[in-house]
């Protein structure tokens, strides 16, 4: 497996930069997509690179994802460093002040989270076998893959229908999933936003689904955006998937290390 010649120059240049700041999402780039998401893994190396790159001067390295705070932070493993974590797609961050992460929700929001969840229950219970809830602090999430394609198209329509009887609910369709929020966020937002508190010129951003494609939308032609597999994107380079995806970042740290003449604390 070699990355695209022109992904390995971008990522030359990419390391030369003043400021950096490298973030990735998490299911589907640093953790292949699984059928159970309790289950779901970083690949190996891929958490070390980027405590490594977060170490190095003018470096940050963040991960970006939908998955709840708690459950991000637990799954990367990531509790104890200073890596940027972003969950709830840009609802929640380690960065932010409060204990829940900036999640805290009004009485109306939770009692209309209450009252969506419920309705998702009854109808959860009416379809075929395979479809569940995921729940999150400001979001529920329905998902079908372990259902086949039919019935599982079937029950992300339906989801889509009852979401578009509730007003200020904002609803985002991923893989396999459809994500009822009501709190507004989205990944283009929060990157950015981190981009500028910590001043970082360049920024590298890895995603691999649709609500990635904030992101890469939010940057400019000067960043290193690289979709993970197939689809539609707006980034700049493509890999086939997450091996690749950590191949990449691996490099990053190989070459920012370089640049920066960093003494590479986890090669000691
Ligand atoms: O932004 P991400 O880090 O990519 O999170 C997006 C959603 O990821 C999870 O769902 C996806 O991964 C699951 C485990 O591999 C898979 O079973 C599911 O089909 C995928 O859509 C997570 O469960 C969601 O909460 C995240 O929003």
């Amino acid at each position: 497996m070699t990355l695209p010649a022109d992904l390995r120059e971008a990522a030359a240049l990419f390391a030369e930069r003043d400021r950096v700041l490298v973030a990735t999402d998490f299911d589907g780039v640093l953790a292949p997509l699984v059928l159970d998401p309790s289950t779901s893994a970083p690949l190996p190396g891929t958490i070390e690179d980027l405590r490594a790159l977060h170490g190095y001067p003018q470096t940050w390295a963040a991960v970006v994802s939908g998955r709840d705070l708690a459950t991000l932070t637990e799954l990367t493993g990531l509790g104890d460093s200073s890596v940027t974590r972003i969950g709830s797609h840009g609802a929640e961050s380690s960065e932010a002040a409060d204990d829940a992460g900036g999640t805290e929700l009004t009485d109306a929001q939770r009692e209309h989270l209450t009252a969506l969840t419920a309705e998702l229950e009854d109808l959860c219970a009416g379809l075929s076998e395979g479809v569940y809830l995921e729940h999150k602090p400001s979001a529920v999430v329905l998902h079908t893959r372990r259902m086949a394609d039919e019935p599982a198209a079937e029950a992300e329509q339906a989801a889509l229908e009852v979401a578009a009887r509730h007003t200020g609910l904002h609803v985002l369709h991923g893989k396999q999933v459809v994500e009822m929020s009501v709190l507004q966020a989205d990944k283009g937002t929060a990157l950015v936003a981190l981009r500028d508190a910590v001043g970082a010129t360049h920024v590298a951003y890895f995603g691999d689904d649709v609500t990635d494609e904030h992101a890469f939308s939010a940057l400019g032609d000067d960043d290193l955006t690289v979709k993970v597999g197939d689809g539609e994107t707006a980034a700049r380079f493509r890999v086939a998937g997450p091996q690749d995806a950590a191949q990449a970042l691996s490099l990053l740290r190989t070459l920012r290390a370089a640049a920066t003449t960093a003494t590479d604390p986890l090669a000691m």
